[in-house]
């Protein structure tokens, strides 16, 4: 009998059966929003509860261990993630969200998208002068809103420590603009 082969290799990380089982259970929706958009959909990694919890630890585990005082995720994937990452690293959460959402007195930064221009707001208090944040969203594609998101942290005063992504689409620039040490994704393409 041949030797048993040794475990698949992990990549960044996590273990490839999971990745395996997430790269099959995203669909591929070619054309939107828009013509050309191949669009990553997340809903049937959501619908499977086992599955789901097995993505949030394996985003929120490169940051164990540290000092996370402030999850900022981006509407409206992101809180998707952001929240159970939140909770699982024992931070604060706080919502970066599309203009006239915020209640109260807020930040402001416009970006670009893959597919459009759109512009984020972070309520002043949501991080403090000196917090350790976590940015989470779902997909990193051209870096335009992970790093609007950054602004409006840094300008309150806080570091941003690291990025969580499910995705990161590495034929765009995202990964570059935000600094390849900073950013943890479970799939690239
Ligand atoms: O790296 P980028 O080029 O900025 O693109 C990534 C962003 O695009 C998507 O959000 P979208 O604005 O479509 O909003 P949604 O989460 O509300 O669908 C995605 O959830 C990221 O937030
Ligand atoms: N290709 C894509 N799929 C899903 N969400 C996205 N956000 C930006 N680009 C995207």
């Amino acid at each position: 009998m041949s030797p048993t082969p040794p475990p698949s290799p992990f990549i960044a990380g996590h273990d490839a059966t999971l990745l395996d089982e997430v790269k099959k259970r995203l669909r591929d929706v070619p054309d939107f929003p828009k013509p050309g958009i191949l669009f990553k959909d997340v809903t049937p990694v959501l619908a499977d509860p086992h599955l789901f919890h097995r993505v949030v630890d394996a985003m929120a585990a490169p940051f164990r261990g540290q000092r996370i005082d402030r999850v900022v995720a981006v509407e409206s994937r992101g809180f998707l993630f952001g929240a159970p990452i939140a909770l699982t690293l024992h931070a604060g959460f706080s919502p970066a969200r599309k203009p006239g959402k915020l209640p109260w007195r807020t930040r402001t930064e416009r970006y670009a998208l893959e597919y459009g221009e759109d512009a984020l707001q972070l309520h002043e208090d949501a991080v403090a002068r000196g917090d350790r944040v976590l940015i989470v969203d779902d997909l990193l594609a051209t870096g335009g809103t992970a790093t609007a998101t950054q602004r409006l942290v840094t300008a309150l005063g806080a570091e941003v420590v690291g990025y969580s992504f499910l995705i990161s689409l590495d034929f765009l620039p995202g990964r570059e603009r935000l600094g390849r040490d900073k950013v943890c994704s479970l799939l690239s393409y």
